[in-house]
């Protein structure tokens, strides 16, 4: 099989089922495909239980997986593991660290279990913005701090690609986004990074890439701006005194609307100073017209939503799968 040489990490028709403890079978991987370019910020998205973590243990070989291909840098994995894991840096399962231990003693601890050179801690320090604290034992650490000291962990090898398992999970606003600084940092130190997370707006706030993922299957890709005009719907919100007539003018001229309390929305919108044209002839005068453009949000609900109403909680096991839906945005 000819991958792309840019290709960090690819994977094709990934199958995983768990065999539960009564017996059954638990389809956590149903043909899941992603491609993670060089140089990327790759945001893997899907809700709780749509099999991400799974991915990522059965890409770094802690999962056996039943059927599918997948290549790290290049070399088929799990096959050529040991070869790439020193240009590889993951973290997959929170780290445990030694609380009684500082930063730097636990870093240098791991450096010289690893083979790391001494030097290289304090580089990693710096690079996760630890440095100041590194002498502060890690039990006195944030929840943040914490994970940055696994980042910089991950880091002592100077790994080509980080690969981070809900790296914000827990963290506060503030936290999300120093975790998004320093994936930017990491991202234009040439490193490509892959961060899953169940969670909209860190993948927006920190990634340029997305792949989501739903029931275990993918069922959108491509960079983060394009997933989203993938779903735009030329949506206009339309402001003006007599909605009632207003519609009825807009329906006429074949345009989707739906009425709402004090606005309009109107679909299919090719160029919006039609619609004040046409209402202004008639003595309408638009008071807003404004583009409502998707957010990751609505296309991730839209995207992974088989979703039961809200009073039932979302099963995630459920046998019917979405069909996937190709945006040609990346093959
Ligand atoms: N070792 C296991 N044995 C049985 N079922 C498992 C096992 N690991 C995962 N699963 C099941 O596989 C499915 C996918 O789980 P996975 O942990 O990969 O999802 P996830 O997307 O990482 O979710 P979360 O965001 O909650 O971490 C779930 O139904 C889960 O219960």
């Amino acid at each position: 099989m000819v991958w792309p040489m840019t290709a960090v990490i690819q994977i094709e028709g990934l199958r995983k089922t768990f065999r539960t403890f009564r017996g059954g079978a638990r389809v956590a991987l149903n043909g899941f495909d992603m491609t993670v370019e060089a140089g990327q910020v790759h945001g893997f998205l899907g809700p709780n239980g749509s099999g991400k973590t799974t991915t990522l243990r059965t890409l770094l070989g802690l999962v056996r997986a039943d059927d599918g291909h997948m290549s790290i840098l290049g070399q088929r994995a799990p096959e050529a593991l040991p070869a790439v894991a020193p240009r590889v840096g993951a973290i997959v399962e929170s780290p445990q660290f030694f609380g009684n231990f500082t930063g730097r003693r636990t870093l240098q601890l791991l450096a010289r279990a690893g083979g790391v050179p001494a030097e290289r801690v304090d580089a990693v320090l710096a690079q996760v913005g630890l440095r100041d604290r590194a002498g502060e034992r890690v039990k006195a650490y944030s929840l943040g701090m914490k994970q940055r000291l696994a980042v910089a962990s991950a880091l002592l090898k100077q790994p080509e690609l980080l690969i981070l398992d809900e790296p914000a999970n827990g963290l506060d606003p503030a936290g999300i986004r120093e975790m998004r600084d320093l994936m930017r940092e990491l991202s234009a130190a040439g490193i490509t990074v892959l961060v899953s997370s169940h969670i909209l707006a860190e993948i927006q706030l920190i990634c340029d890439h997305v792949t989501i993922i739903s029931r275990g299957q993918r069922v959108a890709t491509g960079p983060v701006a394009a997933v989203l005009s993938g779903f735009d719907k030329g949506e206009y919100r339309v402001r003006v005194g007599d909605l009632d007539r207003a519609a009825g003018v807009l329906t006429t001229a074949g345009l989707p609307v739906t009425r709402n309390d004090d606005h309009l929305v109107v679909a299919d919108v090719a160029d919006s100073a039609w619609i004040s044209e046409q209402l202004g002839q008639r003595g309408m005068w638009v008071t807003e017209l404004t583009p409502i453009t998707p957010d990751l949000e609505s296309v991730f609900l839209q995207l992974t939503a088989a979703a039961p109403g809200p009073s039932v909680p979302r099963q995630v096991d459920d046998v019917v799968q979405p069909g996937p839906i190709d945006l040609g945005v990346q093959p």
